[in-house]
């Protein structure tokens, strides 16, 4: 197995970086494609398991180095599993506070017991641009989507999804909390498995 000490991180989401770096400890570097290129790839991908590989392969073209690209987002099950990975670009672009605002909107009357949620997430390590075995791992947290924001930790849908299992949203719990719970921390609990590390 290939000894990933230093990997390019292909994501311009500093919440992103932040919770991979801590869920990966000390043993292993995540460096921010934003070092190395400001122009994000567009996502053209109909899964996320596409766009994942889609910006793990740019982002080593770019840097040369083996990368870790995250795709994820969230799938309503009342709207059939939107925004799923259009989850970014809900609000046609206009970040996160539009998103959430979109999205309250979307299920205002919507009654609690309609309301589930899933967060998914892939994580996809190329070694090198034209690696042609991607190590591809998933992750999902299911929960409820709130019917108004609350929490300040986290970033993008994190205060309007209900954790269950905390009973509290997921912008609630402290981070080290939301590192072992998320679909972001199975994904990679899988992932260190892969590489060895766990
Ligand atoms: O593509 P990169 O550069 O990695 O950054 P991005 O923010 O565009 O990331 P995605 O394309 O994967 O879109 C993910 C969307 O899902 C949301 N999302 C993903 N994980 C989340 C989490 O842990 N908590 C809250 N929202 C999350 C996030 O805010 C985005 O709107
Ligand atoms: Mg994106």
């Amino acid at each position: 197995m290939m000894n990933f000490q230093q990997l390019v991180l292909a994501s311009h989401n500093a919440g992103k970086l932040k919770e991979l770096q801590a869920m990966l400890g000390a043993s292993v570097q995540l460096r921010s494609i934003g070092e190395f290129s400001q122009v994000e790839p567009e996502e053209t991908g109909l899964s996320f398991v596409e766009n994942a590989i889609l910006k793990a392969r740019n982002a080593a073209r770019i840097s040369g180095l083996p990368a870790l690209a995250d795709d994820s987002g969230l799938a309503v099950d009342f709207l059939g599993g939107a925004p799923g990975i259009y989850s970014a670009r809900y609000a046609d672009g206009k970040g996160d506070a539009a998103n959430n605002a979109k999205l309250l909107e979307a299920l205002k009357d919507v009654p609690q017991e309609q309301r589930g949620a899933q967060f998914v997430c892939v994580l996809a390590l190329v070694r090198h641009a034209d690696d042609p075995l991607p190590i591809l791992c998933e992750g999902l947290w299911h929960g409820q989507i709130l019917f108004e924001a609350s929490g300040e930790h986290g970033f993008g849908y994190d205060p309007l999804f209900w954790v269950p299992e905390r009973n509290c949203s997921s912008a609630e719990l402290p981070p080290v909390e939301k590192n072992q719970l998320s679909h972001r921390a199975r994904a990679m609990a899988l992932l260190r498995q892969r590489l060895g590390l766990a």
